[in-house]
């Protein structure tokens, strides 16, 4: 039944690129045309003479006659044709372009009608068409105004052609007109309020309302200033391209441009400094009440939470601060207040979500500098700090990812934005990803992009493994990709990935590209074959990083039976959304504080080697953006393959020892099972001796079709045929 899929996908696939190519050649064939039907119209139109009855004839027909001077603009109309048809990512509108390349030449032939008219210009003339319907425009509008609205009009068709927006370009110039205005005014801000200066409070343990003022607006300026330098350094749109770049391959891949997802909200994100005040003043009273005496040193507003910065008086720890957060809580009514101690500064910072909390769009990240400039082809855009500011990380330098968090706290959307930052960044050569998704919800759409990998299959089958089995087996055989790459690398005399893409560039060899594997629901795959998995990725985790394999585990179920003593002693990087409990947190973290978290992609950023996480906002993308993005590199059907050691890796056996072992149970199992008319582990091992054993050859006879487990059940059904089949071949 999979082999039958398998083929319907790759037949499937040969049709797509059937017909791509036969729209191809007929491109190109127009393309032809309209290219040398320009260089006619422009020699016909320029020497005439030179060109016998037929020049004559043209003449007489569109310069003297229909068209007059319009007629010159002929052979640029043709030339853009011949644009649009060997561009390929040009959209082709045959009907309309051949309407508003008409309203063009009518609108051109009364344009030179009225210059001839209104400037007294005699070698130029509007041919029959200008004279025959000017002096109604004359008429209607008198001369200067009608030679105007003409001329509009013939503006307004020459863009249509062109396929300019002329609403874009009328906003993008009032936008620009409004930002330089904008900027002006802040410069005088920051000019008017100097230096920015930190309050302190020296009369007393009450923040000074006025010492307070300056604060809030300068943190504010400092996210705008970075928001237009960003905006200035580059076109939003266009990511710098990175400096590895793959040079064999030659295919013209076009980035997806970061307009295709929405503003992002947090770009001007606004305080109100009163309130911020008032909540600093609760804050301080609500300590004081129970009697723990602080100084609010600092008030960091940010996206969707403000930190307070408290100076504690001397004896007083930061415990006692933990223990009342519920009253904190109470008082301040709202939930999920956490404490983190910000040694630089002596001081405890209380973080309180916002009362109107703004979503932090993808947008607002991959426009940001810090990502644009980044070399990382791995680079990620994970979300904002507390304070506003892109928080942009590389996953080449992790080396490996591990993601926790409780269901509905923002894994989901986590994933999808580290994927897409990828795209932004990385071509199909560049960068692969296997992506494992037991849970089937959230990842299918990425089943069609050319950056799928699976070592298991050809580069035209690849999807998203989402049978446990079959991630296990794929895990394994990324193994022996990994074991050949190390070969390969040790023969061309590198240490890593990087030096042997540099070598490559050198030499005009073939690269490799990196590959991220995406684990979405690690505790699926531990349920079914712990042990393989556990020692698949801990195999991965220890050695692949040089070779440029990274792992990106995902979990909501983070207890210590997932989440191994040998995983995590692999996966320095974790990063944790909302927990349920405490314990989780410990799990993912070795610390509290996730379980405080308020969900909705409010997430812990443990880098590894560092102490202390980072509290992040989490950017925001919708299924509807992400599938824009996902369109937009489809679209370009980039061819899907392989460098051939991912492939050569055991695809032609597809076993490894144990595996192969299996393979020669597998005649006497299938005898068995034919005969017993029922499969289960039990009825193997009493056969076969020992429980691995069964469960490998369950693994065979799942994989090879002779079973299934229907979803939602947890009974094997027999395809007898097929063991009946195989039994009498064999
Ligand atoms: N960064 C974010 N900003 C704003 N809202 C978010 C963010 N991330 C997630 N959300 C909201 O939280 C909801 C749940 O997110 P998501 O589906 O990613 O959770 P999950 O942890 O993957 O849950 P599950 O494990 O059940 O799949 C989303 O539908 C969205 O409304």
């Amino acid at each position: 039944m999979g082999k039958k899929k398998k083929n319907n996908k790759k037949s499937k696939n040969e049709n797509k690129r059937k017909k791509q190519n036969h729209q191809d050649r007929n491109r190109e064939v127009s393309a032809l045309f309209f290219i040398l039907a320009s260089f006619i119209a422009a020699f016909l139109c320029v020497v005439p003479q030179n060109a016998g009855i037929i020049g004559r004839a043209f003449n007489n027909i569109f310069v003297n006659g229909i068209f007059g001077s319009a007629t010159y603009i002929l052979p640029f109309i043709l030339l853009w044709y011949f644009i649009i048809h060997i561009k390929k990512s040009a959209e082709l509108k045959e009907r309309t372009d051949f309407i508003w390349s008409v309203a063009l030449l009518i609108f051109g032939s009364l344009a030179f009608e009225a210059a001839s008219v209104l400037f007294a210009a005699a070698n130029v003339s509007g041919g029959w068409i200008g004279k025959t319907f000017y002096p109604f425009f004359k008429e209607l509008f008198g001369e200067a105004f009608g030679f105007a609205v003409i001329v509009i009009l013939f503006l307004f068709f020459t863009a249509r052609l062109l396929r300019i927006c002329i609403s874009k370009v009328v906003y993008n110039f009032l936008k620009n007109i409004k930002e330089d205005i904008k900027k002006r005014k802040e410069e005088k801000e920051a000019a008017a309020l100097k230096a920015p200066k930190i309050f302190e409070n020296k009369s007393g343990l009450l923040p000074e309302i006025k010492k307070l003022e300056p604060f809030v607006p300068n943190i504010v300026n400092k996210q705008k200033k970075e928001n237009s330098a960003a905006e200035k350094q580059a076109t939003p749109s266009e990511p710098q391209k990175p400096q590895v770049k793959l040079d064999s391959k030659s295919f013209d891949y076009k980035f997806p441009h970061s307009t295709i997802l929405k503003n992002d909200e947090t770009k001007s994100f606004h305080t109100n400094k009163d309130e911020l005040l008032r909540r600093a003043e609760l804050l301080r009273s609500t300590l004081a009440d129970f009697g723990i005496p602080a100084e609010v040193k600092d008030i960091i507003p940010g996206p969707v939470v403000t930190r307070y910065d408290l100076i504690l008086a001397p004896g007083i720890k930061i415990q006692s601060v933990t223990n009342i957060i519920e009253n904190i809580s109470l008082t301040m009514r709202t939930a999920s207040i956490r404490v983190v101690p910000i040694p630089e500064k002596a001081a405890v910072g209380v973080e309180v979500p916002n009362p109107d909390s703004v979503t932090v769009g993808l947008r607002g990240i991959v426009e940001h500098s810090s990502f644009i400039n980044s070399k990382s082809l791995l680079t990620l855009a994970l979300g904002k700090t507390t304070d506003g500011e892109g928080y942009v990380t590389n996953l080449a330098s992790m080396p490996h990812l591990l993601i926790a968090g409780a269901t509905g706290s923002g894994k989901s959307v986590g994933i999808h934005t580290i994927i897409l930052s990828v795209l932004f960044k990385a071509r199909p050569d560049e960068v692969k990803f296997m992506i494992i998704d037991p849970k089937r919800v959230e990842m299918p759409i990425y089943k069609d992009i050319p950056h799928l990998y699976n070592p298991s299959t050809s580069a035209a089958d690849a999807d998203i493994i989402t049978n446990p089995r079959e991630a296990a087996s794929a895990l394994k055989k990324l193994v022996t990709v990994m074991e050949g790459r190390y070969t390969k690398f040790a023969a061309a005399t590198v240490r890593n990935i990087e030096e042997y893409n540099a070598k490559m560039s050198e030499t005009g060899g073939e690269k490799e590209f990196y590959i991220v594997v995406v684990i979405d629901e690690l505790a699926d795959l531990m349920l079914v074959a712990k042990k393989e998995i556990e020692d698949s990725i801990q195999r991965l985790a220890q050695m692949a990083r040089a070779v440029g394999i990274h792992l990106i585990l995902a979990t909501q179920r983070p207890s210590v039976n997932v989440i191994t003593g040998i995983i995590k002693a692999n996966f320095p990087a974790r990063l944790s959304f909302q927990t349920t409990s405490a314990i989780d947190s410990r799990v993912i973290l070795d610390m509290l504080g996730a379980e405080n978290l308020m969900g909705k992609g409010d997430m812990l950023f443990l880098p590894p080697g560092e102490a202390r996480p980072v509290r992040l906002q989490g950017a925001f993308v919708s299924l509807k953006e992400a599938q824009k993005i996902i369109d937009f590199i489809n679209d370009q059907n980039f061819p899907r393959i392989y460098e051939p050691l991912a492939v050569a890796a055991e695809v032609s056996s597809g076993f490894n020892a144990a595996e192969e072992k299996s393979m020669k149970d597998l005649l006497p199992a299938l005898k068995l099972i034919n005969e017993r008319r029922r499969v289960s582990q039990d009825l193997l091992k009493a056969n076969f001796g020992s429980s691995a054993r069964a469960t490998n050859i369950l693994s065979i006879l799942e994989m090879k079709g002779f079973i299934t487990k229907p979803e939602g059940t947890n009974k094997w059904q027999i395809n007898y045929d097929k063991i009946e089949e195989y039994i009498r071949t064999a």
